[in-house]
């Protein structure tokens, strides 16, 4: 069914389409974590519906532009995921800290000694049980402007642009969790903001953010994409000393959902 899409851009449906505290699921399923430092491990993924962005390239776009899923209660996704033999759990969407009771399904997975790493865009904090905060602060490049805005004609580029960086949260962010900034690069003309991005976060952070810590990733969301974008990123992260980070999960999927 679909997610009320409201004035935020977020469900805001718990009382119209959800009991509260219940949570909008995209998608359940286990794969290989594809991106990041923990590329490689075997994870459940749950992906939540709603995002307070609307990036142009989003390859969630069920759970942004168009927002679906079913509600589910914790008690049913803790279940599901322990259907499934992995330790380490990916909480994901759209924007999974835009909904209160993912810090409930935090709550729950840590007690059960889960791994837990939460995929944001880094516009929201919330105080959880997070192991690991893989925080992808959006660029400028992000921002669906009528020419490539995949619904309409702009119209969100705005609300986009106004959102899509805020340096105190990031701060707070990386002060409080093991954190990794994973960037979606589409050229080199996105490294001038991203350096300048992480200076200002190293100003205001009362914590070190290491250049391993930095990772770039190329745009694309389906193999052919990546082709065209992951030689010239890999170049960028050996010019800049920061980390690349492969799309793992297109490389051996491409773009199937449930991967
Ligand atoms: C769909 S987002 C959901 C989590 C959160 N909203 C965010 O953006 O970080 C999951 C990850 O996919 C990345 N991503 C989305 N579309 C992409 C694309 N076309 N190419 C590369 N990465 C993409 C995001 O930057 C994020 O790291
Ligand atoms: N295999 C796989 N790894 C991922 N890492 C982050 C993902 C995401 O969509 O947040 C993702 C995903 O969608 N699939
Ligand atoms: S912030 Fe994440 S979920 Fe939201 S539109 Fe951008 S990539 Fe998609
Ligand atoms: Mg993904």
């Amino acid at each position: 069914m679909p997610v009320a899409d409201d004035a935020d851009g977020v469900d805001e449906a718990v009382d119209r389409s959800g009991s509260a505290g219940d949570l909008p699921v995209n998608e359940l399923f286990c794969s290989l974590q594809g991106e990041g430092r923990l590329a490689g491990v075997p994870s459940v993924f749950v992906r939540t519906s709603g995002c307070n962005l609307r990036c142009w390239f989003c390859d969630s776009y069920h759970t942004s532009w168009e927002p679906t899923g079913d509600w589910y209660s914790v008690e049913d996704v803790v279940a599901a995921v322990e259907g499934y033999d992995a330790d380490h759990v990916v909480l994901t969407g759209g924007e999974p800290l835009v909904h209160e009771a993912s810090v409930d399904l935090l709550d729950e997975l840590h007690d059960r000694g889960y791994h837990t790493t939460v995929e944001t865009n880094g516009t929201i904090y919330r105080d959880a049980p997070i192991d690991l905060a893989s925080v992808s602060p959006k660029l400028a490049s992000s921002t669906p402007t009528a020419d490539r805005d995949p619904k309409g004609d702009g119209e969100w580029a705005d609300r986009h642009e106004d959102r899509r960086l805020d340096v105190p949260t990031l701060s707070e962010l990386v002060e409080s969790y093991e954190t990794q900034l994973k960037f979606v690069v589409t050229g080199p003309e996105d490294v001038a903001e991203i350096e300048s991005l992480v200076s200002r976060v190293r100003e205001a952070a009362d914590a070190a953010v290491p250049d391993d810590r930095v990772l770039l990733m190329p745009e694309g969301q389906t193999r052919d994409e990546l082709e065209a974008t992951r030689g010239v990123v890999a170049d960028l992260a050996i010019e800049y000393g920061y980390r690349y980070t492969p799309r793992l999960h297109v490389d051996l999927w491409n773009d199937a959902p449930g991967t």
